[in-house]
């Protein structure tokens, strides 16, 4: 039955059907949107949520960071290349010579989630530092002071559960990986855990996936081809109202661009378009060339268009109406927006939706590109904020005259300073998306499906009131 009123993530659930998928390991969930990504996660294109780290972290998961719009170009290039050279399953060092004091060391050891630097003399490892070593010690002691000399040292190409092994029986955390003698990257149990159940989101040679997003102002299908020429997986045309006359003349404009790459490299780059929330919206996009359609106005954490204009229209009922679209239409949707628990990742892709967008969630990860700060009670946070906020609008119009960024700062969509506070058991974002992943696992074999495809029919949705949603919370005090 469809209710005569629209709804979001909160206001349905799903009931289980009889299931064939009797593992949760039997699930597969690559997405169907021809992206590449083995997870159905994207990073929002916000500038306080997806950076290098957070590209190549989650790529190595399976999903894909979209670099903002607003960030230079040479910034993107570099970026993208860091990525794409960065090893598939080996994680990224954070290196440092004997020398460095260990005031530096803990200036960086937060980036990273495994929380550790590498010490090397000529490239080669000779010691590891946790951030566990760092306490108690002058913050002038060298690394070459407090290391550890490493418990053990793992060859390139090793078998995955033969390191695991060898570093259980070592009580090693962290081991790094060599070929020659030289560093290639570091590994720790839990990823080596992790590259067990997930596969990296790759492109056709084997390296990392990384997407990049334009506006609709200005030379956009010189950007876009720009991007192109970096390597970039995905393109995403991105605008607060997707369905407007200046998307629909910037969007073909892209189509040939990304053609012409094609014709000349092999490569065909999907092209993402948004954001809409109507099944006219995706019908003109897609006719405009889009191969996949953003969906969502309003439902971002950092986002106040519904507050400042009335406009938007609860997620999960645009996402269904949008997702039925485009699949007449031969193109898929993303959800993106308003995701705040795994069950929401699963309800978008019960409503149709081929990969789900994640913002400000993300941003409250080590992960992200933000200064790790603390609040009066000690509690670590990063700070977030929309991209229609004054402090993006600032940014993005650093060329123009005074007069246009003084008129453009009236028109504020979104917050400048949110608290996206780290949760202390999981502060990465690879724990964010083992919730994710387990949570979507689990409701697949709920519903019988072994892949998205098969969820999109299988799931059966139902409304529940607040009452409903209340029931299934959990209770960590008694009432
Ligand atoms: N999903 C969502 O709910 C929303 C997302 N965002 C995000 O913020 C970022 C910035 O987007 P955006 O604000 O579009 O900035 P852009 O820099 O992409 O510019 C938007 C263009 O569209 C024109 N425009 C016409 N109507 C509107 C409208 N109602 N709102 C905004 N622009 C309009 C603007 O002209 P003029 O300035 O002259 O009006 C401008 O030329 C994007 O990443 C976007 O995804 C922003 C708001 C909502
Ligand atoms: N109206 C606005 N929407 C914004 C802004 N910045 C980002 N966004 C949208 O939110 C999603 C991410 O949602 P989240 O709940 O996961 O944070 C993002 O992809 C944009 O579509 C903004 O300033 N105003
Ligand atoms: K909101």
């Amino acid at each position: 039955m469809r209710p005569g009123h629209d709804l979001t993530y909160d206001d349905v659930f799903m009931v289980p059907s009889r299931s064939s998928v009797t593992s949760r390991l039997d699930v597969d969930l690559r997405t169907p949107d021809g992206v590449g990504t083995t997870i159905p996660v994207v990073v929002a294109n916000m500038t306080a949520v997806a950076g290098r780290r957070m590209a190549e972290t989650v790529a190595r998961r399976g999903g894909i960071a979209v670099l903002p719009q607003d960030i230079p170009l040479p910034e993107v290039r570099k970026t993208v290349e860091r990525v794409r050279s960065s090893h598939p399953v080996y994680e990224t060092p954070i290196v440092v010579e004997r020398s460095a004091p260990v005031a530096q060391l803990l200036s960086v050891m937060h980036k990273r989630a495994h929380r550790a630097a590498v010490v090397v003399e000529a490239g080669r490892p000779i010691g590891v530092v946790t951030e566990a070593d760092t306490q108690g010690v002058d913050r002038f002691a060298s690394a070459g002071h407090v290391m550890e000399e490493p418990r053990v040292v793992l060859e390139e190409g090793v078998d995955l559960r033969e390191a695991f092994d060898l570093m259980e029986e070592a009580h090693a955390g962290l081991a790094p990986v060599v070929a020659g003698g030289l560093l290639r990257g570091i590994v720790t149990r839990t990823g080596l855990l992790r590259s067990a159940i997930y596969a990296p989101a790759l492109d056709a040679e084997g390296r990392l996936c990384v997407g990049a997003a334009v506006g609709i102002n200005g030379d956009v299908p010189g950007k876009a081809a720009e991007l192109l020429s970096y390597g970039v997986d995905v393109l995403v045309v991105d605008t607060a109202h997707g369905h407007q006359d200046k998307m629909l003349h910037a969007l073909p404009q892209v189509v040939t661009a990304r053609d012409a790459h094609e014709a000349a490299t092999g490569r065909r780059v999907p092209v993402v378009a948004g954001n809409v929330v109507s099944r006219a919206g995706v019908e003109d996009l897609v006719a405009a060339g889009a191969d996949v359609v953003k969906v969502g106005v309003g439902p971002g954490a950092m986002c106040t268009t519904r507050m400042m204009t009335g406009v938007g229209r609860p997620q999960f009922s645009a996402v269904l109406e949008c997702a039925e679209a485009a699949r007449e239409s031969g193109a898929q949707v993303w959800a993106d927006g308003g995701v705040k628990y795994p069950r929401d990742v699963a309800l978008a892709l019960a409503a149709g939706a081929a990969s789900v967008m994640v913002g400000s969630w993300f941003a409250g990860t080590l992960e992200s590109p933000g200064d790790l700060m603390r609040d009066a009670d000690g509690r670590s946070y990063k700070e977030s904020f929309g991209m229609a906020s004054a402090r993006a609008v600032k940014n993005r119009t650093r060329d123009l005259s005074a007069f246009e960024r003084a008129r453009s700062s009236l028109f504020e969509e979104g917050i400048s300073s949110g608290r996206m506070f780290l949760d202390p058991h999981r502060p990465g974002v690879e724990d964010l998306l083992d919730q994710i992943v387990s949570g979507v696992r689990s409701a697949f074999t709920y519903a019988g499906a072994r892949s998205i495809g098969e969820f999109h029919t299988r799931a059966v949705v139902g409304i529940q009131g607040a009452a409903g949603y209340e029931e299934g919370r959990p209770r960590h005090t008694s009432w």
